[in-house]
């Protein structure tokens, strides 16, 4: 199969460099999606992506492609289905941290539906473009590099208490009300990111937390906003949280985790959260 293979430096840190490699702006702006499935602004597992493939002017050719990774080391993503432009297609983003910055590595293999004379045009055709795309996008990662590491940031806590992961109902704004969502909010100027959870799970619940370590990808939210996430646990393991501003907050193990109708953008710390809960089982 085809390999193309390019790199990029970007002097950012790893988990502001993989958010920007998931952001669907970031394909969009790389040219020819068509649609994607993707509920909040970040791509997930099993997502999938509608292009329309400019090969030659004036010749566009349908293309469907579908996630299969999305973690801090990158992104994949293969065809959806076989009846396409290409046979197989592979394309893998690995994100590593080096001295000077986030190393990006593209991957790109395909397979041709022709014979040998037609591999040799489609090697040709597709490589062009594919090269293309992989310049445009590198492009689109840097600036929305730019623009993230600006972003005000949204803390959220994922509290976790005798293998239950604490989660609150939305009462508003009337398009939000009754979607699920973790405790935390907007972080004030001059305040770092634990300060902002804790003074947040106090007005949201009447309860202390302790903070841990922060999980998942960090999550592009509308407006602008950036959401950081932190594990975090009751400070006092008796106190009885209480949903003072939400409609109501709820324990929820680990099978009901996918069932509960949550924020868009809370959908990409899904798997995280999951194995949270199972580490903690
Ligand atoms: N706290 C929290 N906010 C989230 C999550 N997911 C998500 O998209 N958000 C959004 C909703 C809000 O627009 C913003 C959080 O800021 P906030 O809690 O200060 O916002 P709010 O709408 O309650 O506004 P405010 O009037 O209280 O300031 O981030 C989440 O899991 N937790």
């Amino acid at each position: 199969m085809p390999v193309l293979r390019s790199t990029l430096l970007i002097d950012a840190p790893i988990r502001t460099v993989a958010a920007a490699v998931r952001d669907v702006s970031v394909v969009r702006a790389t040219g020819p999606l068509a649609q994607c499935t993707a509920r909040g602004d970040l791509l997930c597992v099993g997502d999938e992506l509608s292009f329309q493939v400019p090969l030659v002017p004036g010749v566009r050719v349908p293309m469907r492609t579908k996630i299969v990774r999305a973690d801090d080391s990158g992104i994949s993503s293969e065809l959806a289905s076989t009846d396409q432009l290409v046979r197989r297609l592979r394309h893998d983003i690995t994100l590593a941290e080096t001295g000077a910055g986030t190393l990006v590595t593209d991957s790109v293999r395909w397979l041709s539906p022709w014979g040998p004379i037609g591999s040799a045009a489609d090697v040709l055709l597709m490589r062009r473009f594919v090269l293309k795309l992989l310049q445009r996008r590198g492009n689109a990662v840097r600036s929305r590099v730019l623009s993230l590491g600006r972003a005000p940031v949204v803390v959220a806590a994922a509290i976790v208490h005798k293998g239950h992961l604490l989660a609150q109902q939305r009462s508003y704004p009337e398009h939000l009300a009754g979607r699920w969502e973790l405790p935390g909010g907007r972080v004030e100027a001059g305040e770092t990111d634990e300060a902002a959870l804790i003074r947040e799970c106090v007005e949201e619940l009447g309860a202390r937390v302790t903070v841990g370590a922060r999980f998942g990808p960090d999550v592009p939210l509308p407006k602008g906003y950036l959401m950081r996430a932190y594990a975090a646990t009751l400070a006092d393991g008796d106190a009885v949280p209480e949903a003072l501003e939400h409609l109501a907050v709820e324990w929820v193990p680990v099978e009901r985790l996918a069932e509960l109708d949550w924020l868009d953008p809370d959908i990409a710390l899904l798997p995280e959260l999951h194995a949270l809960l199972t580490e903690t089982l």
